[in-house]
């Protein structure tokens, strides 16, 4: 059993990622070793939450020092005596840093044992509860209430029921039994709900859910930041091409006071619900959520409807737009296994490439086309914007305000002027550290420093359409 594992990557897209992280333009300009050590360094984080939680907190509904307060009260709830210290943002001005503590090593673990899927034990390690549903196999004689060690199956091999299992498990945590073995695997009807309460996560994070609803929202760092950089402006009529479940969208709406018109798109039926009940929450009213698919979303003339309506939209018709692509989402965390195949992680260039020429083709004159994907690869990010600017004369790159993450890789023949215009939020940056007490004694600038390193792999390029 390992406590403290790597990212579990097929080996030919270990080998990929390896290439990406140690190709000859970087490796010229870190040396092998460095160019190595970020590599090791990557896959350990992969596995890792990030080092924070982050929560966005509804601007139009709340002051975010009240929101600071309560969810203050909340953290002292859910784990008495423990002194969290929960800080604001100097530069993402919506935005609380709540630091997530850990891995805590001494944890004592109990004979009895529960084993649950890998995705379960994602959420368990971002501090969520084990849901029934998520538990693979429990020990014969685990009852309610009884005090049960939780481990991840990361290679999935455990069976269904299983009163044993002898793979290799990733401890998580402890936490008490809601429900007896025979509850969960031999009721005749599905059992729902909470399954197992953690009470000693092997990462301390508070649970939000159910909290201060409306008031905030539970987001990545980097993803306020791609709302910032894009800045809509109240009255703007902006396209938000890939939106579900609406994170940015209801961030990009939040910070034009919800004046104006934001149109989000996801191909999803279900996924645009779940932008509309988004919007709903956090009573959002200049949101218009459509299922359609953004490749076909520029209409040619004579399809154009008028104004204000659509999708398909007449041409150049945005002030702004957003393309969160569909990518290979290898930068998120935690991740201690993960399946996709080479084919799988290659595949995703075409698709961003063909929204991206709708982007283009939307975009006003002088409008904002930002481009973003959660993901790490050069062929996703950096190739995507040399191709860009070579594709199309009318776009230019620009400088990103705030720009708190790093800059861009080389690796796709970017001069070094173009990869400081980029922002590349990439974990393989960040030392290796435990978040204990003595973190929580650094300064808030050397913390909040951390908060914007620590985070999932993210990408941001910012382009102006030259009038
Ligand atoms: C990275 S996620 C978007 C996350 C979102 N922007 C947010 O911040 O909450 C990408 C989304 O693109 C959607 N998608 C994929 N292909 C699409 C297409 N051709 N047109 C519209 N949406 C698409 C997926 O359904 C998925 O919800």
């Amino acid at each position: 059993m390992s406590f403290f594992p790597k990212i579990l990557l097929k080996p030919d897209v270990e080998a990929y990622l390896r290439n990406v992280y140690n190709n000859v333009e970087l490796v010229s300009t870190l040396g092998a070793v460095e160019a190595g050590r970020r590599f090791d360094c990557l896959q350990h984080h992969l596995a890792h939450p990030p080092s924070f939680t982050t929560v966005r907190v509804n601007t139009l509904v709340s002051s975010v020092d009240r929101v600071k307060e309560l969810l203050h009260e909340e953290i002292l709830k859910q784990f008495p005596g423990i002194n969290i210290t929960i800080l604001r943002h100097s530069r993402i001005h919506d935005f609380l840093l709540i630091p997530v503590i850990g891995p805590r090593r001494k944890l004592t673990q109990h004979p009895v044992q529960a084993i649950v899927g890998a995705q379960c034990a994602n959420a368990v390690l971002r501090g969520a509860h084990v849901y029934s549903a998520g538990i693979v196999s429990a020990s014969k004689w685990m009852q309610s209430e009884n005090e049960v060690s939780v481990y991840s199956d990361v290679e999935g091999k455990c069976k269904r029921g299983a009163k044993e299992f002898l793979g290799t498990k990733v401890f998580i945590g402890n936490g008490i039994a809601d429900l007896s073995r025979k509850e969960i695997f031999c009721s005749s009807i599905p059992i729902k709900g909470k399954g197992i309460r953690m009470t000693e996560p092997v990462y301390l994070t508070p649970s939000f859910d159910g909290v201060l609803p409306g008031s905030i929202f539970l987001q990545n760092l980097p993803s306020a930041v791609a709302s910032y950089v894009l800045n809509p402006q109240p009255g703007e009529r902006i396209l938000d091409m890939c939106a579900a479940p609406g994170g940015k969208t209801t961030h990009i709406a939040t910070l034009m006071n919800d004046q104006g018109e934001v149109i989000a798109l996801d191909k999803i039926a279900s996924k645009v619900e779940k932008i509309k009940s988004n919007a709903s929450l956090l009573k959002l009213s200049c949101i218009k959520a459509l299922q359609f698919d953004s490749t076909k979303a520029s209409a040619q003339v004579e399809d154009a409807r008028d104004e204000g309506d659509g999708p398909p939209f007449m041409a150049e018709s945005f002030d702004r737009i957003l393309l969160d692509a569909p990518c290979s989402g290898m930068g998120q965390r935690p991740n201690m296994v993960c399946n996709l195949s080479l084919k799988e992680l290659t595949s995703y260039q075409p698709l961003q490439r063909k929204l991206f020429t709708v982007a283009v083709e939307l975009l006003k004159p002088g409008g904002v086309l930002l481009y973003s994907t959660c993901t790490i690869t050069l062929s996703e990010n950096e190739e995507q914007v040399a191709w860009a600017l070579k594709t199309f004369p009318c776009l230019e790159l620009q400088s990103q305000d705030p720009h708190v993450g790093g800059v861009g890789m080389p690796g796709a023949g970017l001069s070094p002027d173009q990869l400081q215009l980029l922002q590349r939020f990439d974990p393989s940056l960040v030392e290796l550290r435990d978040i204990d007490s003595d973190t929580m004694a650094l300064k808030d600038e050397d913390v909040i420093c951390l908060a914007n390193k620590d985070t999932i792999g993210f990408f941001i390029a910012r382009f102006i359409k030259k009038r």
